[in-house]
């Protein structure tokens, strides 16, 4: 749905639609790729003088008359609010039923009352998050009045394993932020390769000269998608274009094929051409991608007057140091040293990052963004950063594994964004590079100054406004930057908010610094991943850090524009959904037991009560499978050892397990509707959230069990990007595969229980006449189960990777006969 202009309905609270504005809401100016013609730009022409009139502002200090940059916007939701309360009611009226009736019923209905207990309490987490609904609408056109100098931006791209995560898509996402609509003198491209691959490298490097077609043509022809695969595989010039643009188009397009065509043949060092003759190469001879030094090549610089000077923005490769001894904190860490090797490069106040698979759909979103975070204090300039929703291109049909999260997100993000704003989801947010260096927002101070670096960070930020970094030593500074004295010069301009850094207009000159900081040693005896940076000690570090943003008293907000502002691409396939699920689940139940938590963050720091429990909706997925379990196996254990868990059709309490049935699912039903979607889409979620929960969630439960117990240390399992594999299923990639992970026995166990009870049900009922016992309810939820396990069913038959491996039945056959022994010694 186009997330902002549905609501046309809703009042204006802080500002009026100002009169010159006549462009739709969020809409690009331009959206037609394929005719030529200069787009509508709305920067300032950078080749012409600026008006006398126009005086430069820096955002603190944004004149008041200046024209709104955004809007806040409150959604009326009153039918939402009291669908949310009447669900709450029914779950606390079947509780109060239960506790009312619970000593004439046995243990099945303790079970029972603490699972719906639990259940009502999710609720509430999620009414609360749903309750005020905020959302923006941000006026680049605005910005060229007000902004004669935009902010620079470093852009940061993580790529980790050439194999599950094929170059060119990494590419293809660079690509299309190299051409954003931005100064290209304000913007640097910095490309993270964990697995520190010679094919990746020989990727970028085939890439550059292409770029260089590639981003003036975007700019010239005011192309609507900028990823080159997209544009060229969705556009062809129209019939009245002219025979100049048709010309370049079809030259640009051969390159693009061309590179594809070099790019895909590489899948080895062996095949680059001239690998062991050219120096460029010869950092990676012999090195392996765990065990090597750091790597820093700058595939292009914007030089100041070099010939190709503003033909496209800075770009360079970094591999940082590994070694076997070193813990290297995944995605987190790499992204710490990009932080560092940009902060001594091109050292932007702000910073955009996006994950190897994830392009940017809207050519104007840095602009947008910096509408939510310039500005008054009102306007945006408390706000740490702006979050695009992950949404997802060439997504399947009707969302076949449930991970394509758009109800999730339309429904809580502008929740969210009513309470303290929504979370860093770890790509697609433009951020404030000062945050990332842990500094509080304006005026607000910790409630409890437990933590030294803070105070000293206070200190620093009123040393530095008077210019004299002298009052902290090099060592307090060493403290928390680290040892290199680029960096921490760097770092205290970026905390004390000067805006022209003065770094070497020469890139070259800063790799030796460069790749100091990128070392493996650097962060010992630093606040780096703790209370700077990215922050460690979680797979989910993307929550992590959101969290400790939060806590600082920041406020964040939504990016959410028309056409989608970045797009990524959704796992495919069984194994590789729950593969991410689990790594999700393990690394919020991380953070749930961690110091961090933010139950302590609301006591000690100035996160919000109610952020709070928004976070907890994630955080408790984990904990969560083990309720889900139980309760997925509560119909089964009744219909196996003849007992009851629900009330039986005379009484009242049956009534209400109905209508709860019945709203629910109307309600959940309807938000689909709602958002657009299909029936089927709505199905698919349900089953899958069923499925998540029994199968990846639970593994991530035990995972994190195993680490607190000292027995294995969690893994960040990288997810297969998605690819076209010609031939094998291409009539329907959306059936569920397996492989004998470990998620799967448990799914495979819940599945085969419900099956075998529901049997033994059935044909007790039809030979005997018992009025005691499991009565239609037991048998519509075990139904239900087996519905929502459809697919794990047809695994069972299956064949290929659409079957079930044996040794996971096998495992699963071993679960299901010690729960049928519980139920019989019951
Ligand atoms: O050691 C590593 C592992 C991963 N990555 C990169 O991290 C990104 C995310 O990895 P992916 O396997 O695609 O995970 P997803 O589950 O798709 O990612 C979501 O969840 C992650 C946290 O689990 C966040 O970091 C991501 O930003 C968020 O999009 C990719 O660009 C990887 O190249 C690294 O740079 N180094
Ligand atoms: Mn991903």
């Amino acid at each position: 749905m186009p997330p902002v202009s549905s609501t046309p309905d809703v009042p204006l609270r802080a500002f009026s639609r100002p009169a010159s504005s006549s462009l739709p809401v969020n809409a690009p100016p331009r959206v037609q790729g394929d005719t030529a013609g200069p787009s509508a730009n709305p920067l300032p022409d950078e080749s012409q003088p600026r008006p006398s009139h126009l005086t430069p502002l820096n955002p603190p200090e944004l004149a008041s008359h200046a024209l709104p940059l955004n809007e806040r916007v409150s959604v009326n939701n009153t039918l939402q609010r009291l669908s949310d309360v009447v669900i709450l009611s029914l779950l606390l009226s079947l509780l109060a039923y239960r506790l009312a009736s619970l000593h004439r019923h046995g243990t099945t209905w303790l079970v029972a009352f603490v699972c719906e207990s639990w259940f009502a309490f999710i609720w509430f987490l999620y009414l609360n998050a749903r309750w005020n609904r905020i959302v923006y609408r941000s006026h680049p056109q605005h910005l060229a009045n007000t902004y004669g100098d935009l902010p620079a931006v470093d852009m940061f791209v993580t790529t980790a394993d050439p194999t599950l995560e094929p170059p060119i898509i990494t590419v293809d996402t660079v690509l299309s932020l190299l051409a954003l609509d931005y100064p290209v003198h304000k913007l640097a491209c910095y490309v993270s390769d964990d697995g520190a691959s010679p094919v990746t490298f020989f990727s970028f490097s085939e890439s550059v000269e292409f770029a260089k077609l590639w981003v003036p043509f975007c700019k010239k022809h005011g192309v609507r998608v900028r990823e080159p695969s997209v544009y060229f595989s969705s556009t062809e010039p129209q019939l009245n274009s002219s025979a100049d643009f048709i010309q370049e188009w079809r030259h640009v397009k051969n390159e693009y094929e061309e590179l594809s065509r070099r790019v895909a043949s590489v899948n080895n060092e062996d095949q680059i051409p001239n690998y062991h003759s050219n120096d460029e190469f010869k950092d990676f001879f012999k090195i392996e991608s765990k065990n090597h030094p750091t790597i820093v090549k700058i595939l292009w610089e914007n030089k100041k007057g070099s010939e190709q000077e503003g033909i496209m923005p800075h770009l360079i490769y970094v591999a940082r140091e590994k070694r076997p001894e070193h813990p290297h904190h995944y995605k987190a860490g790499a992204m710490n040293v990009l932080t560092r090797v940009s902060g001594v490069m091109t050292n932007a106040p702000f910073v955009l990052n996006v994950d190897c698979d994830m392009l940017a759909n809207n050519p104007q979103v840095i602009l947008h963004a910096m509408c939510l975070l310039l500005g008054s204090p009102d306007e945006g300039n408390n706000n740490a950063f702006a979050q695009a929703p992950q949404q997802f291109h060439r997504a399947l049909k009707d969302d076949p594994f449930g991970n394509q999260l758009v109800v999730l997100q339309q429904s809580l993000v502008p929740g969210i964004q009513g309470i303290q704003g929504p979370f860093y989801a770890g790509t697609g947010c433009l951020q404030r590079r000062k945050v990332i260096y842990g500094v509080p927002p304006n005026g607000s101070r910790f409630k409890k100054k437990g933590g030294k670096f803070f105070s000293r960070l206070q200190l620093l930020e009123c040393s530095s406004k008077d210019n004299s970094t002298e009052m902290l030593s090099r060592e307090e500074l060493q403290l928390f930057y680290g040892t290199s004295m680029e960096f921490m010069h760097s770092a205290v301009q970026i905390t004390a908010g000067i805006s022209s850094p003065g770094l070497p207009s020469d890139l070259s000159s800063r790799v030796a610094v460069a790749e100091m900081v990128a070392s493996c040693s650097y962060e010992f005896n630093t606040a780096w991943g703790d209370e700077i940076g990215w922050v460690y000690g979680s797979m989910t570090e993307d929550i992590l850090t959101s969290l400790r943003c939060h806590s600082m008293g920041w406020r964040t907000v939504a990016l959410m524009l028309d056409p989608p502002a970045f797009l990524g691409s959704a796992p495919v396939g069984g194994p590789a959904s729950l593969t991410q699920h689990k790594r999700w689940a393990t690394g919020l139940l991380e953070i749930l037991v961690s110091k961090k938590n933010p139950v302590v963050s609301v006591i000690t720091k100035e996160l919000m009560l109610r952020q709070c429990l928004a976070y907890l909706i994630i955080l408790v997925w984990a904990v969560r499978s083990i309720v889900e379990v139980c309760y997925a196996l509560l119909p089964a254990y009744c219909l196996l050892s003849n007992s009851t868990f629900l009330p039986n059709t005379s009484e009242v309490g049956f009534v209400v397990a109905l209508a709860l049935f019945v709203t629910y699912n109307i309600y959940t039903l309807v938000e689909y509707f709602r958002y657009g979607l299909s029936v089927r889409a709505w199905w698919n979620n349900q089953r899958m959230q069923r499925i998540y929960s029994s199968t990846a969630w639970l593994l991530g439960f035990f995972s994190v069990v195993l680490k607190l117990l000292g027995i294995s240390d969690t893994v960040f399992e990288i997810t297969q990007k998605e690819q076209q594999r010609p031939g094998e299923d291409v009539d329907d990639p959306g059936r569920f595969t397996f492989d004998s992970s470990p998620p799967f026995v448990p799914g495979t166990a819940v599945m085969l229980v419900n099956l075998w009870a529901f049997a033994v049900g059935l044909l007790r009922v039809l030979s005997t006449t018992d009025a005691e016992g499991p009565g239609i309810g037991e048998f519509v939820c075990s139904g239900w189960i087996l519905l929502c396990f459809w697919s794990f069913l047809k695994g069972l038959v299956g064949r290929g990777r659409h079957g079930i491996p044996w040794p996971v039945i096998g495992k699963a056959m071993v679960m299901v006969g010690l729960f049928l022994q519980c139920c019989k010694t019951a």
